[in-house]
């Protein structure tokens, strides 16, 4: 028997529940960029590793030029030079002096850099005319990290900065979570793929490009992209096939009730069990969700903006709860920037675009429209029944 329509909170939780629980993998660092920690991250070796200059210039004991001004330089004997790279072994002495460059190992005894722009100098010795303080352009060993510290918690996106963080940490493997592998099956006769002349009757499939680019933005794989018309038996086999690899299947369309109608009965044929089959919301009320032979399978409904406002709410709501804060579904309220007349008893979810100061929604939104989303970053979710929202009022939004 058919379950009756669930809200769109349970809907939440049945999709979470049914997905599986994400499997780690360790990995070469530089390979895991857009991937999200699953294990946190502590650095293997000091950074600096050595107490290192921040100038070209000289290093030497401050209190050796604490007199030393423009009229007055003081000369200390130069006993040799460091460059970046080199191992030193000087020992400074009273009155003594080191050439050094930037980035270069300050030798004991030094608690400063002079840069070179404050001195004159030959081989033998360097005239110092300004003071400066103990640890002047001296950047002492650990004074980013140090060897043990925690650089990143688990659930942090692997980004650029976190890899130069980790690669000077020493650290040459992460623990991310494995990317969950998706499959898209886009259902309906009308659908053709842009490489031919739109045919009458036909339409291009906006679905499948959606669906299969806002996956890769989350970081997910797309094993298979198909698209299988109106037959039920090719749905079937494109399900068959989604199973071999992927840990989630999506499909588009064909969810509601005419006669093409047709994933109800391809996943009653396949012995799925249907966790939900509508939902009390609009768009995406004949959204439907079974598990077939332990895969989710999540049959939006073919409205393009069914397709867009289901995923983002079921999928991305799924991910949020992996604790990438990147995918973090900010549930936020905005002040309404228009008055926006609601219509319909039902929860519904409109596409907008907000920013510091407010969120903009186009007042005529159909489910079928695609060109409005150019541009949205938001989705706003508004409960049910029907009412005129005044400007200014604030209004639950999900930044996407
Ligand atoms: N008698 C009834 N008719 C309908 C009901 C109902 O309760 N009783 N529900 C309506 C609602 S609400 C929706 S939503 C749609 C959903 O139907 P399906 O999920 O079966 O979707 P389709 O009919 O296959 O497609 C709907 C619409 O979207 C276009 N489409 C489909 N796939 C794509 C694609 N890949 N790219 C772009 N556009 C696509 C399709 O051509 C249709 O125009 O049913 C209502 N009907
Ligand atoms: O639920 Mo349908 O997606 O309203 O248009």
């Amino acid at each position: 028997m058919r379950p009756s329509r669930v809200t769109l909170e349970q809907a939440q939780e049945l999709f979470k529940t049914c997905m599986p629980v994400r499997k780690k993998e360790e990995k070469r660092s530089a390979d895991c960029l857009g991937q999200i920690l699953a294990k946190p991250v502590y650095a293997a070796v000091t950074q600096p590793p050595f107490p290192r200059s921040a100038m070209d210039g000289f290093a030497l004991r401050s209190r050796d030029i604490c007199r030393a001004d423009i009229q007055h330089p003081v000369t200390l004997e130069v006993t040799g030079c460091v460059c970046a790279g080199q191992e030193t072994e000087f020992m400074l002495k009273p009155h003594q002096a080191v050439r050094i460059m930037t980035g270069a190992m300050i030798p004991e005894g030094a608690d400063c850099v002079v840069k070179q722009e404050d001195a004159e100098w030959d081989e033998r010795a360097v005239r110092i005319y300004h003071n400066a303080k103990p640890g002047e352009n001296y950047c002492p060993a650990g004074e980013d990290f140090s060897a043990g510290d925690l650089l990143a918690e688990a659930g942090t996106p692997v980004d650029s900065y976190l890899l130069a963080a980790v690669t000077a940490a020493g650290v040459r493997n992460l623990t991310v979570y494995k990317r969950l592998k998706a499959a898209v099956i886009t259902t309906g006769d009308e659908l053709q793929n842009t490489e031919t002349p739109l045919q009458p009757g036909k339409i291009y499939d906006a679905n499948g490009i959606w669906l299969c680019t806002r996956l890769r933005e989350m970081d997910c794989e797309v094993v298979r992209y198909q698209t299988a018309g109106d037959d039920q038996s090719k749905i079937a086999d494109e399900i068959r096939e989604a199973w071999k690899e992927a840990d989630l299947i999506l499909t588009t369309g064909g969810v509601s009730v005419g006669e093409k109608d047709l994933l109800p009965g391809v996943i009653e044929n396949l012995t799925g069990n249907v966790l939900f089959h509508g939902i009390q919301v609009k768009p995406g009320m004949p959204t439907m969700l079974s598990v077939v032979k332990e895969t989710p399978v999540l049959s939006l409904s073919g409205n393009p903006f069914a397709v867009e406002a289901l995923f983002e709410v079921l999928a991305g709501g799924y991910l949020t709860d992996m604790e990438a804060s990147r995918y973090l579904q900010k549930n936020q309220m905005k002040a309404l920037k228009q008055t926006f007349v609601k219509t319909g008893e039902m929860k519904r979810i409109v596409k907008g675009r907000c920013d510091e100061s407010g969120v903009y929604l186009p007042q005529i939104q159909k489910n079928g429209q695609l060109k409005n989303g150019i541009g949205s970053n938001c989705l706003v979710i508004f409960p049910e029944g029907e009412r005129t929202y005044t400007e200014g009022e604030a209004v639950r939004v999900i930044r996407i």
